[in-house]
């Protein structure tokens, strides 16, 4: 029997596999789907858990939000059901995992210039795409990258993620380091607040940690808000150029992913191998 998109899937349509990560919320595993052996990511969330947590209505924007989104460097959201405990997300598979592993076993834990180019501008490419639909990411982080077995970037967990513009005043958890000084204030921001957060990714990916990394929430908060970083002597003038422009106080003088795509540094190194 043919399934069509009505269909209404449920956990007997596949067969778990191994458990690719764990959240605050739920795990992932590895799932088959029965009939075509075809490949997924299932993340089940508990109803109890994210009541506890206030975040049930996130999910269901995060489900809202994904189905709309289609692109290449977007982790594509398949289909989703729930039982009387769970939320189930049927997530694209991305054989090569979570990004920030990947950092973390590269010698001196940071990416070279290909690929932390290569890295970016996917990020760019999917944050292009996300704004032009009105929708802000606010999660742009290495944990929340995969990678494909062709080792392209997949931007995942819309969690996080709102139409533009807003206020929301969620309690972020989580690290600071990746804030911008807009939402650190408490402010109203709107889409750049993800221009700044590639600015950070850059950097980590190139020195292997995020530029106001801090012992303290308080020190991290003052570095933001002041936006003075320290380059380290492997940042080169390219690099630093591009990220000195996403890193700016100002939201509105941070420049475009189009502008970033088609920036000098990244042309020169995201196809080098
Ligand atoms: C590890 N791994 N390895 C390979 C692989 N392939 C695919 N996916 C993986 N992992 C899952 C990546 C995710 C995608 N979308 C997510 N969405 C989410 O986790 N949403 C979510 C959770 C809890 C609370 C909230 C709320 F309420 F705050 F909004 C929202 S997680 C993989």
């Amino acid at each position: 029997e043919a399934r069509g998109p009505s269909y209404r899937w449920n956990l007997d349509d596949f067969e778990i596999g191994a458990p690719l990560g764990r959240g605050k919320f739920g795990r992932v595993y590895l799932a088959r789907e029965k009939t075509t052996h075809y490949m997924v990511a299932l993340k089940t969330l508990y109803k109890v858990e994210l009541m506890k947590g206030r975040v049930e209505k996130q999910v269901m924007r995060e489900i809202e939000i994904q189905t709309h989104l289609r692109h290449p460097h977007i982790l594509q959201l398949l289909t989703y059901f729930h039982d009387h405990k769970r939320i189930y997300l049927v997530l694209e598979f991305a054989a090569r995992g979570e990004l920030y592993k990947e950092l973390k076993r590269q010698p001196n834990e940071r990416f070279n210039e290909h690929l932390s180019a290569k890295y970016t501008y996917q990020v760019a490419d999917a944050l292009e795409y996300c704004h032009r639909n009105n929708v802000i990411h606010r999660d742009i982080k290495p944990e929340n990258l995969l990678l494909t077995y062709e080792g392209n970037v997949k931007l995942a967990d819309f969690g996080w993620s709102v139409h533009a513009p807003s206020s929301k005043r969620n309690t972020l958890c989580g690290t600071l380091d990746y804030l911008p000084p807009e939402m650190v204030s408490g402010e109203t921001y709107d889409i750049f607040v993800d221009h700044w957060c590639l600015g950070i990714l850059c950097y980590e990916f190139l020195v292997g940690k995020p530029p106001f990394l801090s012992d303290s929430q308080q020190e991290t908060y003052v570095k933001i808000k002041a936006a003075n970083i320290q380059w380290p002597e492997q940042i080169t003038p390219g690099a630093k150029d591009l990220i000195s422009r996403l890193i700016k106080r100002k939201s509105w003088e941070r420049i475009s992913m189009a502008a970033v795509k088609k920036h000098f540094w990244i042309v020169k190194y995201k196809d080098l191998h």
